[in-house]
């Protein structure tokens, strides 16, 4: 069956930010990229090659893409997972807690429009949330990290969507961390792969986070703490135990392939490390056959 509220199924349909659109040009870049807190400037042409052999992996498999056009936005709108959260009945479109990329919701939701997306509602401010602090554990429930880019108001706002379906809505207390010009989102903390299989960075996980998903009956691969900052814990399931993560995280993919999964290792140092924006964050899956 095909249903939005999975993260590991086969994916049947995905948006994506192409880097030229995104990213536009060097001139760009520079004039951008430290405001927006990156690690280094990116280099437009290295970044188009990497995004074409990302983009790969998609097509191999069959998955539909659709591509969002240039619009009026930052770099950040590569990350385009963060703009939205797709359900069975309908898009919600956030409200940033980043500042600078307030003008990215908007213009995801035109997008979807023009496309026939449905739409379920749009969190309003003072309500903010971001799509990487948003993860389902199965078709019924929905995890949310509180943290600086996802407010209890976006919580309270997307609670009130999604309860009246049937959906549990958790929220999940994150810690203040590198503090509030950082990303730090829960899916910083847990990438599912399987319905009953995650990579997760414990140390910065609460307690009763932890203990809720091995009460569901996941298995849980730790990253490890060296490889948190080069984003091993950030990793995309293609489908069931098919996924993909940034190279240069070599103890996460031995682990990963250790509970027998395939692991795709991409080169993202302009597309995912200078920008700290991993592969799922480059994605905003829709559909997933599970
Ligand atoms: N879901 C994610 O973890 N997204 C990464 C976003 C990185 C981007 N530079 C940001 O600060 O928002």
């Amino acid at each position: 069956m095909k249903t939005c509220h999975s993260e590991y199924g086969q994916i049947d349909r995905v948006i994506l930010k192409p880097a030229d659109s995104a990213f536009k040009n060097q001139m760009k870049i520079n004039n951008e990229w430290k405001e927006l807190n990156y690690l280094s400037p990116v280099i437009f042409e290295d970044s188009l090659e990497e995004y074409r052999n990302f983009m790969d992996f998609f097509q191999v498999q069959g998955s539909q893409i659709l591509a969002l056009p240039p619009s009026e936005t930052s770099l950040d709108s590569i990350y385009c997972r963060d703009t939205s959260l797709a359900t069975d009945y309908g898009m919600i479109f956030c409200t940033m807690g980043k500042k600078a990329r307030l003008p990215e919701p908007k213009a995801i939701q035109e997008f979807c429009e023009e496309k026939g997306i449905p739409v379920l509602g749009q969190i309003t401010s003072p309500g903010t949330c971001e799509g990487g602090d948003m993860c389902w554990l199965d078709e019924k429930t929905l995890a949310i990290g509180h943290t600086y880019r996802t407010n209890l108001e976006g919580i309270r706002q997307i609670k009130s969507l999604l309860e009246p379906k049937g959906i549990e809505v958790l929220t999940v207390e994150l810690p203040h961390y590198k503090g509030p010009t950082d990303v730090f989102h829960l899916m910083s903390i847990i990438s599912p792969l399987d319905k009953d299989l995650a990579m997760v960075y414990s140390a910065l996980m609460p307690i009763y986070f932890r203990e809720e998903l091995l009460k569901r009956g996941f298995q849980l691969v730790e990253c490890p703490e060296e490889e948190f900052e080069s984003m091993g814990c950030n990793v995309l399931a293609l489908a069931p135990r098919k996924c993909l993560i940034v190279k240069g995280n070599p103890i996460s993919t031995k682990r990963l392939r250790e509970v027998g999964c395939e692991v795709i290792e991409y080169e993202g140092q302009e597309i995912s490390q200078k920008g700290c924006g991993g592969p799922t964050c480059l994605t905003r899956p829709l559909e997933r056959i599970i």
